[in-house]
């Protein structure tokens, strides 16, 4: 069996060196092949020697599930900066994709090469916290397992430059093959807890919170979504593959996902879809309006129920459907919106939410879709260049890519992206994390406060918290 994929893989590589034979600027060879089932978290593991360029993602109920290690290519937009860094990027990858060499037999969203990683929040270019995670960070991962239900593929990408280094990327392909085919199992290897944690600023963070109500009282804007920054410590560096355990086990109904670059690693457990393209069926998701979870059965329905029926949370919400689903149409036919929204339960949190689909239509693009929407108003505010403005110039927190998009597009027009909200930047033994609240005019800032905590739970509880 082994003999034969070889032989394959031989072929379609000597096919992809044959097709080239006059230089190219791109010339990505692709081979995916169906490998063994593996604990994804061990796959994670066993990839250690990639680390500071591996991406692991996993969207809801582990519907799919990628980890993706090493860099065949990246789409970098920074030298380029008069121009629009989605449409950039969509451009590159259609000018790769074109003129690759792509043995994917399979076809299935997900498989072949991939195109992983994601933006920041917005383009300012002084992050000294966020040093290094660029405003666009795009790139193919050498290596990519993909498992849907049971099956497992692995995808080896590679941009093949001359007939001399055909021989080593076999054997590089081999060799990691191998490592990542032996039965693997995680291995939780220890007990951990931050030593000290502290607010950044929180009473200046109240009263910005007061100043934006007072603002919109005024009419000047009608919502914006402040966020805050909690910084905490540990006494060890803090071990990625067991934070990434926790939020599993932990955040079942989000998208968990890992993105390292250098030695930082930005990781979280997010429920905000963004938008997803499958066949061009697309579904975008509003998730504004929150409350906590009960701790008995008829507590938790007490204010489920009392979240539903909120004029300030139904009003919060309302402003991100209607936008959402206008960025839709402009690039959808037959949307579909419920007239109201319903509720979305996580561990910690319940959240008001509406699904939005419908059919993209021909010559529309996932990437445009999020241009477009991002940020939402559960992100920005509303009018949103107003209420980036006010962030700008009062939230006093360098956003990097926390509550922006994160994910990932194929070569077959396919794609999912999240927004990173409950996450966290994990540099060696300290983490920072971000928490956001959506302001309208009634907005309470003591509330709104104790709204944020909340959301910093799920990853305070995976960075080894006990509540
Ligand atoms: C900005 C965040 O949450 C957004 C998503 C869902 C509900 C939200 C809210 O009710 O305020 C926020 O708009 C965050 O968790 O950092």
């Amino acid at each position: 069996m082994i003999e034969t994929k070889q032989q394959w893989f031989l072929e379609s590589i000597s096919k992809a060196m044959s097709k080239w034979t006059t230089h190219q600027e791109h010339q990505l060879f692709s081979y995916t092949e169906k490998i063994h089932l593996q604990d994804p978290l061990a796959v994670f593991q066993m990839t250690e020697s990639f680390k500071g360029s591996r991406i692991f993602w996993t969207s809801p109920e582990e519907d799919v599930t990628f980890i993706g290690f090493g860099s065949a290519l990246t789409i970098d937009t920074e030298s380029d900066m008069n121009q629009d860094r989605f449409e950039r990027v969509e451009r590159k990858w259609k000018t790769i994709v074109e003129s690759s060499y792509i043995d994917n037999p399979y076809k299935l969203p997900g498989t072949g090469p991939v195109l992983m990683g994601g933006f920041s929040f917005d383009l300012t270019k002084n992050k000294p916290l966020w040093k290094n995670f660029p405003n666009t960070l795009m790139w193919v991962p050498e290596f990519l397992v993909v498992i849907q239900g049971e099956e497992a593929y692995l995808t080896f990408n590679v941009m093949l430059k001359s007939e001399e280094q055909v021989e080593s990327k076999i054997k590089h392909f081999e060799n990691t093959k191998e490592t990542i085919s032996k039965p693997g199992t995680f291995y939780y290897h220890k007990e951990f807890s931050y030593q000290e944690k502290w607010d950044i600023s929180p009473e200046e963070w109240k009263n910005t919170v007061l100043k934006a109500t007072e603002q919109i009282s005024q009419g000047k804007m009608d919502k914006v979504v402040l966020a805050r920054e909690l910084r905490a410590r540990f006494n060890e560096d803090i071990p990625v593959s067991a934070v990434l355990a926790n939020l599993l086990e932990q955040q079942g109904q989000s998208y968990v996902f890992a993105i390292e670059s250098g030695e930082d690693c930005f990781i979280g457990a997010t429920p905000e879809r963004l938008v997803k393209v499958e066949d061009d069926q697309l579904l975008s998701t509003c998730l504004a309006g929150t409350a906590p979870r009960g701790d008995t059965p008829s507590e938790d329905e007490n204010l489920g129920a009392e979240l539903i029926n909120d004029e300030k949370n139904l009003m919060e919400h309302q402003f991100v459907v209607n936008m959402i689903k206008e960025a839709v149409e402009a690039s959808c036919d037959d949307v579909e919106v419920p007239s109201a929204p319903v509720l979305y339960r996580l561990r910690n949190l319940q959240h008001l939410y509406t699904p939005v689909q419908g059919k993209l239509k021909a010559g529309h693009t996932l990437l445009e879709v999020v241009k477009r929407l991002h940020p939402t108003p559960a992100m920005g505010g509303v009018p949103r260049d107003k209420a980036l403005q006010f962030i700008y110039e009062e939230e006093r927190l360098t956003r990097g890519w926390y509550s922006a998009p994160i994910g990932w597009m194929d070569a077959m027009r396919n794609g999912e992206f999240a927004v990173a909200i409950r996450s966290g930047l994990i540099q060696k033994d300290e983490v920072s994390l971000f928490a956001g609240c959506g302001i309208v005019k009634d907005s309470d800032p003591e509330k709104e406060f104790i709204e944020t905590k909340i959301k910093y739970k799920p990853m305070l509880m995976a960075l080894g918290g006990t509540s």
